[in-house]
């Protein structure tokens, strides 16, 4: 038999495929009916607009000739869009089959309905035909409903999945404020820190990036075929429609209006979004990676899932697949994010539809990131950290309070207390390279002349009690 043969068709790719679930909420808003919804829904209100007017022109139909709708015709209007299902999707390709362009075929596809209108929507008629689309460029449709799709599907998917992480991660970073933990710099035992703060420091560099995003500009214009408003002036020239595009862009698309613009929105907003996703993916990339490693290491354990296998040979095995997943699909989504941002930023004098077909893919993009998102959040949820570890850790690791011994040295040394020269070079003589306990070092603080109560600080430190302010640096992460 043939995969082709097969029905409901078989995926080519794993974001529709094997990972359907976790990227399905994203179809709603970036899949190619979405698009072309969203396309519907920018024509029938662009036609709305035309026809009752607005504020700003007294409530006038804009133009000459033209009956302001209803609000039964204005409802039956805005109901092609939401009535448009698996039969509109079939009409409009077949209408896209002969045309071989796709907004065309949205406008043919807008036509056919008017036929359903009941009797009494007077307003709506063959004679209508000629409002859809009127004085527009496919492009005015085009970045108008794309970055509504990309608003609405980073508002309602893929921030609140971001802060789900986010929120997930101060929580733990809050849990384990004071939870000793030996650092590794280099790859080496170093100063020790607390787990709650290292998580921290990814809660506040991820949520620089949310700030970057919740602030981020969607731009949109409505303004003809180079952007000079040519054919609305001669169609209707008494028409400000410098304030129509306005209004249009900025109350009923809801984006910021962009005024200056060739035939295409230049997508100036879309390089800073997806460099901004791309720069969040890269610092969750980070966290998998620690993640990984601290499970590696064994501070972290994982609990295992009820019936998985962790490998086909090895029984024992609970293996990190989650994190692997986030850390490969993550990857994925900067690739694409960053040709998107690099590409749509350049266009051939006043328009070349490149921009078009690489836009097909920022459901892909955001798509990976997504799945990532998914299977961090899952990694995230499975983990706690394994506290005997984490202890034999720093008991083995004495050496590390070298630092502290050498650094009270030199406070002394400046205050005048004699005998305390060269405090680096003395610590490094016992512990550089060395295995060092307990003992030793309180031999070692002993040997020195430091006055009582520096020492009996410096004696009172342990690995685990020598964190700094860690936990309270906890607080800084929002
Ligand atoms: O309003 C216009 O159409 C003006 C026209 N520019 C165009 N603007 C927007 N879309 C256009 C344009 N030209 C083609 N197409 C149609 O775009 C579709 C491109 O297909 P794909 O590469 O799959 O993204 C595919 O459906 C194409 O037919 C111009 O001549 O300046």
């Amino acid at each position: 038999m043939k995969l082709t043969d097969i029905s409901p068709a078989i995926a080519l790719t794993p974001l529709d495929g094997r990972y359907h679930n976790a990227t399905a909420p994203l179809v709603e808003y970036l899949s190619e009916p979405a698009l072309n919804r969203e396309r519907m829904r920018v024509e029938v209100e662009w036609m709305i607009l035309l026809a009752n007017g607005f504020d700003g022109n007294g409530n006038k139909p804009i133009v000459d000739g033209v009956h302001p709708f209803t609000e039964e015709e204005k409802a039956f209007l805005r109901s092609i869009p939401e009535d448009f299902g698996a039969e509109g999707i079939a009409a409009h390709a077949a209408h896209e089959a002969v045309t071989h362009h796709d907004v065309k075929a949205v406008e043919y596809y807008i036509d056919d309905q008017f036929a359903k209108a009941p009797a009494e929507m007077t307003n709506i008629n063959d004679a209508l035909k000629t409002l859809v689309h009127f004085a527009c460029t496919s492009e005015d449709i085009n970045n108008l409903s794309i970055a509504r799709c990309v608003k609405n599907a980073m508002e309602n998917v893929w921030t609140p999945a971001f802060k789900e992480i986010i929120d997930h991660l101060a929580d733990k970073a809050e849990e384990y404020k004071d939870k000793a933990l030996l650092s590794l710099t280099h790859g080496q035992p170093a100063t020790p820190t607390t787990l709650g703060k290292e998580l921290a420091v990814y809660v506040y560099r991820l949520n620089r990036q949310l700030k970057h995003i919740e602030n981020q500009e969607y731009l949109g214009k409505i303004n003809g075929a180079t952007g000079t408003f040519g054919a609305h002036l001669a169609a209707c020239p008494d028409v400000d429609w410098i304030a129509v595009s306005r209004e249009f862009v900025t109350n009923r698309m809801g984006l910021t209006w962009n005024p200056l613009t060739t035939q295409i929105e230049s997508h100036d907003w879309q390089a800073e979004l997806y460099s901004t996703v791309s720069h969040a993916n890269r610092i969750m990339h980070n966290l998998c990676v620690d993640v990984w490693m601290y499970i590696s290491r064994g501070v972290f354990a994982q609990v295992p899932v009820k019936g998985a296998t962790g490998s086909s040979t090895m029984p024992h095995k609970v293996n990190p697949i989650r994190f692997e997943n986030a850390e490969a699909n993550f990857e994925i989504s900067c690739s694409l994010l960053d040709t998107l941002s690099a590409t749509l930023v350049e266009s051939r004098w006043q328009r070349d539809l490149t921009d078009s077909t690489t836009q097909r893919n920022i459901g892909s993009a955001l798509g990976y990131s997504q799945l990532a998102l998914y299977n961090l959040m899952g990694g995230l949820r499975s983990i706690h950290p394994n506290d005997h570890v984490i202890s034999r850790e720093l008991d083995e690791n004495w050496e590390v309070l070298g630092e502290p011994i050498q650094t009270a040295m030199r406070a002394c040394e400046l205050r005048g207390l004699p005998g305390m020269d060269k405090p680096y070079e003395k610590v490094k003589a016992l512990m550089r390279g060395h295995e060092i306990n307990k003992e030793q070092v309180e031999a070692f603080i002993d040997q020195q002349s430091f006055d009582p109560e520096t020492a009996a600080r410096l004696k009172a430190l342990t690995p685990a009690t020598y964190t700094g302010v860690a936990s309270k640096l906890v607080a800084f992460d929002r």
